[in-house]
């Protein structure tokens, strides 16, 4: 089939090829020439064939509303778009009924397996009127991984993005869950080598997984992460976990510790920790660190 790609970052880039490899013709879109098939969506959506099926991988909020909504003025009746971003789930149902009123169906899908998609394909979570992931199920048959696994239509609008964003918030807490794990190693004299300690975990172990295999891969590039600062960013998907959690009274404390903890890691000094060496002060005389 011939499919539109609207985006050909880290993720698009790759994405594009691997469609290419199962058969499909892209023609892909970038605000960057260099990486582009066509100068404008006005130029893609013009040499696709109807029905069409464009996929948007841009960075998610303003970036893809406006693509949506320019995608709105160029497509037809009949034609589908697919947000694959990292959208805020809320988002899907205004987009959808944005381009309902046109005639034009929506699904959303949320997208993982990073830089290593390409060779190993992607875990795919989608949501949408069965009638348009149908157009759409040729490219999500290339883009998947090999097997019955990873990939699934989780359900009606906004559920792919749901279910990506949940997926996110358990990688937070995983990686919190390693890091701190990783920390104690690190800390005690006893333990003489960390890094072995983690590679050995890889095999036979109840905690191996691919992130594991990730975290031996950075140790084996920087034995004790010596090159990097402790900040870690985020891109919203973790506290939208917790604003659901919130929203629908379900108790998340790993998800939450683990995006607090990120949050910690872009202060110098804590101010919060000033104020409570400050009470302790105050009410034990115990001593304080002045600047
Ligand atoms: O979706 C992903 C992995 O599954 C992306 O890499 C995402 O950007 C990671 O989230 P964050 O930047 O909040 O750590």
């Amino acid at each position: 089939m011939e499919l539109g790609l609207v985006g050909l970052g880290k993720m698009g880039g790759n994405m594009r090829e691997r469609i290419r490899r199962a058969g499909h013709t892209v023609l892909g879109y970038d605000r960057n020439p260099d990486l582009a098939d066509v100068h404008s969506l006005e130029e893609l959506v013009g040499k696709l064939q109807g029905p069409r099926v464009v996929w948007v991988m841009v960075p998610a909020g303003a970036a893809t509303q406006s693509t949506i909504d320019e995608l709105a003025e160029l497509l037809e009746p009949g034609d589908v778009v697919v947000d694959g971003g990292n959208s805020r789930w809320t988002d899907d149902e205004k987009h959808a009924e944005e381009l309902a009123a046109k005639g034009i169906g929506f699904v959303d899908c949320g997208v993982s397996g990073g830089v290593w998609g390409l060779e190993n394909g992607y875990a795919l979570m989608y949501g949408g009127d069965p009638e348009n992931v149908a157009k759409v199920q040729p490219v999500f048959d290339a883009l998947k991984p090999e097997g019955d696994l990873g990939a699934v239509h989780a359900g009606k609008v906004g559920a792919g993005h749901f279910a990506k964003m949940v997926h996110n918030g358990i990688e937070y807490a995983m990686m919190q869950a390693y890091a701190e794990g990783w920390e104690l190693l690190e800390k005690v004299d006893s333990v003489t080598d960390v890094r072995e300690v983690f590679r050995s975990w890889q095999e036979g172990t109840v905690i191996r997984s691919w992130l594991l295999d990730l975290a031996v891969n950075a140790l084996d590039e920087d034995e004790h992460l010596d090159e990097l600062r402790g900040y870690a960013q985020d891109s919203g998907e973790g506290r939208w976990t917790v604003e659901a959690a919130i929203d629908n009274a379900v108790p998340l404390p790993a998800i939450t510790a683990s995006l607090f903890a990120r949050f910690a890691s872009r202060q110098e000094d804590s101010p919060q920790m000033k104020m409570i060496a400050a009470l302790r002060n105050q009410f034990g005389g115990h001593a304080v660190e002045k600047k």
